[in-house]
């Protein structure tokens, strides 16, 4: 069987007393708050929580597109704080997939050309097996030729999710991926992404906001105002709702 560079029973990422603090004194709002969270490798686990409550500066910090104010960062046993300006481009290209919620495919090349990419930027010769196998996973082959103004917003996420995993990453997160797309789109994406955890091995981290989307994970944290406020494993889609809803401020008076 195929699989990706994870190991399972690994950490694939962790926080440690990760904090992001924008502006000063009394206007600075800390968007991250002394997070410490482990990501289990081969796992997909989902981030949630209230708007502004940090998800995207959570997985955006871990991914290595942002660095947190305090607090170290892991991937795998790299803290990427030790990394200079190569280090870090090397550990974003070949240890990290990323999914957007706006796809962000290059406008001019084909679908292919657009999974294919990154493999060429960093030099690598892609897999043919595994190439095929991805396609084949998200369901894409008939696009691969088109660009993507030809696409809809579902095929076009498709192909964004296989540009991430086609390098076989240590980690892919996915920031509200389902996020621009109809509830069929949604769980194609939904349903490769678990495929790629369960078949494939792959580490996935998703912000969402949709409890129907989180039931496709593993495990779910939560998060408020910048701290984990409590995690669900094996989550349905109920449980995610009463959690969220418990999350949520009661009244104004609250906010
Ligand atoms: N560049 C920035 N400058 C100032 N404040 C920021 C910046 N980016 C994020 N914030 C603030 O940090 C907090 C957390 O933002 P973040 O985008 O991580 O939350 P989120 O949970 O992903 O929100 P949403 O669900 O609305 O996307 C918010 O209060 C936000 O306004």
């Amino acid at each position: 069987m195929h699989s990706t560079g994870t190991t399972p029973g690994a950490v694939a990422a962790r926080t440690v007393g990760a904090s992001k603090v924008y502006g000063r004194g009394d206007a600075a709002i800390h968007a991250l708050d002394d997070v410490t969270v482990d990501v289990a490798a081969s796992e997909f686990t989902a981030v949630m929580g209230p708007s502004g409550s940090g998800k995207s500066t959570l997985v955006h910090c871990m991914a290595a597109l942002d660095t947190p104010t305090s607090g170290s960062v892991y991937i795998g046993d790299t803290e990427i704080s030790t990394l200079d300006d190569e280090g870090l481009t090397r550990l974003r290209r070949d240890q990290v997939g990323f999914v957007f919620q706006e796809y962000n495919l290059i406008p001019t090349l084909t679908g292919k050309e657009n999974i294919l990419l990154p493999m060429d930027i960093a030099g690598r010769k892609p897999d043919r097996e595994w190439y095929d196998t991805v396609v084949d996973a998200v369901g894409i082959r008939d696009r691969l030729a088109h660009r993507p103004a030809e696409m809809s917003g579902g095929q076009q996420q498709r192909i964004a999710c296989a540009r991430a995993l086609m390098g076989r990453p240590s980690i892919v997160f996915a920031d509200e991926p389902t996020g621009n797309l109809d509830s069929v789109a949604g769980a194609a994406i939904l349903a490769f992404l678990r495929r790629s955890v369960t078949d494939f091995g792959q580490t996935v981290v998703m912000v969402t906001h949709d409890p129907i989307a989180a039931s496709y994970t593993d495990r779910v944290i939560f998060l408020r105002d910048g701290k984990i406020v409590g995690e669900l494993r094996s989550p349905t889609t109920q449980l995610v709702m009463e959690r969220m809803a418990a999350l949520q401020p009661r009244n104004p008076v609250d906010v």
